[in-house]
Order: structure tokens, then sequence, then C-alpha cells
């Protein structure tokens, strides 16, 4: 059995998202295995970047569950949460990340996320753009109070932590020598690096990345492929990633899934949705009645 089968971190069941008329996602399910690289895909207006913004809490879904889950995940328990009207299960194992607002998804559920464009503070420096991506952490080591700041250990203890983990975190996206210079003053492929480098400073469970090959060069790209082996392999940590491009895709992802239309056309390991003529249709928009036409071409 496959990770997002046996052990899955996040679990979407039917979730459907409507702007008025427009069905962007319609009854959707899937889930993303704990330390996988899970890829969706699918043309432009199939409904990707909407999921993301219903899993980070940008988007209320007109209807579905979606559930993170710390440990091993437990269907009945599930249900129960479910029934319960609560969001987090009385085991504090399972949280729905449907009810609760953006921030709690990021600091209680630890869902980091970035976006298609860039949004680091260009004019702070790339060190100080992973120490403020700590801030939670060292108000809460302040015991959040201006005495704290200045004279509790814990601060202390907690700003050179934030500091260390900084420093990890640019010397393996090799912008150690770079710390203090402007983040604008980057090339693009190292301000996505060092968007992701900002991401898992927060110490996220799983990590969202929308895009993130998005304009980069071969050399970027390789790098970037390297950087999320190393954030799955080393770490452990979960990462969905929306994305266009199918050599960074189809070479790090362990599980894809395609969207079209607001609905999911296939899921599966990246040889299998590859060779999906339903993929492969969707991707030369061809009409349904002529996928039985690919399917036939493929397959010979
Ligand atoms: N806030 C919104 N209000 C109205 N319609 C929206 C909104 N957000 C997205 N849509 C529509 O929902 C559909 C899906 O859009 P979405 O951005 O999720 O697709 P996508 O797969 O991420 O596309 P792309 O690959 O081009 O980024 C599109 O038809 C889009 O116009």
């Amino acid at each position: 059995m496959t990770r997002w089968q046996s052990d899955p971190i996040l679990t979407v069941e039917h979730l459907t998202m409507r702007f008025g008329g427009l069905v962007a996602v319609d009854d959707l399910s899937f889930t993303v295995g704990r330390g996988d690289i899970t890829a969706i895909i699918g043309p432009n207006g199939a409904g990707k970047t909407t999921v993301f913004n219903c899993i980070t809490g940008f988007y209320k879904p007109t209807e579905g569950r979606i559930a993170i889950a710390l440990d091993k995940a437990d269907p009945p328990t599930m249900d129960r949460l479910t029934a319960s009207g609560a969001r987090l299960s009385a085991d504090r194992n399972i949280l729905l990340l449907d009810r609760m607002p953006d921030f709690e998804i990021a600091r209680d559920a630890k869902v980091a996320r970035t976006f298609q464009n860039i949004r680091l503070f260009g004019g702070m420096t790339v060190l100080e753009n992973l120490f403020v991506a700590q801030h939670n952490k060292l108000m809460v080591a302040s015991n959040y109070t201006i005495g704290g700041i200045f004279g509790l250990a814990s601060y202390r203890k907690g700003q050179a932590a934030a500091l260390e983990r900084a420093k990890y975190w640019l010397e393996h996206i090799d912008l150690i020598e770079r710390a203090d210079d402007p983040a604008a003053d980057l090339p693009y492929g190292d301000q996505r690096r060092l968007e992701i480098a900002r991401a898992m400073c927060t110490e996220p469970r799983l990590l969202c990345l929308d895009e993130p090959a998005a304009g980069l060069n071969p050399r970027e790209s390789a790098q970037l492929n390297k950087l999320l082996r190393f954030i799955r392999d080393e770490h452990g940590i979960s990462v969905l990633l929306i994305e266009h491009d199918m050599g960074v895709v189809m070479e790090i992802s362990d599980h894809i899934v395609v969207l079209d239309y607001g609905e999911k056309i296939s899921d599966g390991a990246a040889d299998a949705v590859r060779n999906d003529p339903k993929v492969i249709a969707a991707y030369l928009g061809v009409e349904d009645e002529e996928v039985d036409a690919v399917e036939q071409e493929v397959m010979q």
C-alpha cells in the first residue's frame, strides 16, 4: 500500500468550492501521504490554486472536509469530530482545517505556504526574512510582554535558536554568503529557495508550494529539486505542490493528483499518471469523445 493510502497526513474529502455559478472545485477527494512529495497538476483554470486556498484557509470551502492527522489518521475519530462541530479531536490527533481561520491553520496545524508570486520582504536582508518568520515562536518565548523581550532567559534562548535555524537553512540553500544583502537583490531562483527556507523556519508539518519552479532556468530547477528532496528525506516533511513544470513534477513527486475543470481525472504515482490517456487528453485539449482515440494511440 502507498503512503497516501496507509498514512495520509492530509485528507481532502468531497471538497467543492463555488464562486457564484462557477464550480471551481467539484467534489474533489484525495490524500497526501506523510513524508511524500505530492503534486497537484492540471491545465490553467483547473482549480489547483483554489484547492490550496481552501487547505490554507484563504477560502472557506462551500462543501467538504479537510483534515490534518498529526499521527495516523483514524476515520471513525474523524467522523466523530465532524459530527461534534469541534475542530480538534479529543485525542488531539486530528484537526479540521475547513473549520479553522487561516492564522490558526498556519500556527496550530502548522501548514506553511508559498505563493505563485514571490512575497519576500525585499527591503529586509536575507537573514531578516528568515528571522521574522519565527516571530510567533519568539513572542511565545517572551511571554508576550516587553519585559519578557528584555529580561526573560527563555526569550534569549529562543532568539539564539531562531538564529541557528536561520543559519542552518541559509547553509542548505547556499545563501549564507548573502545573509546581509537585501532579499530583493538576489537572483530570482535564489529568492524562490529563500521563500521555501523561510517557510521551513516555521517548522511546518505540511509545506504547500504554489508553482515553485515557475520562471526558473534548468540549473535553478535542479537546485529546487535538490532542496525539496532534502526537505522530504532529511526532515520527513510532507510537501504538497502545484506545478506546471512537468520535468520537476515527474522527477520528484511520489504522488500526483491531476485536476481538470475542478474535477480529479487521475491520481497515482508518476508513471501511472504520465501514461494516463485522460491526463494526456486534458493537456492536449481534446474533447471527451476523443479520449478513446488518444488512449489507442498511447497504447500502441
Ligand atoms: N476568487 C474567485 N472568484 C471567482 N472565480 C474564481 C476565484 N478564484 C478562482 N476562480 C475561478 O476558478 C477557476 C479555477 O481557478 P484556479 O486559479 O484555482 O485554477 P488553477 O488551476 O490554479 O489555474 P492556473 O494554473 O492558471 O493558476 C477559474 O475559472 C477561476 O477563474
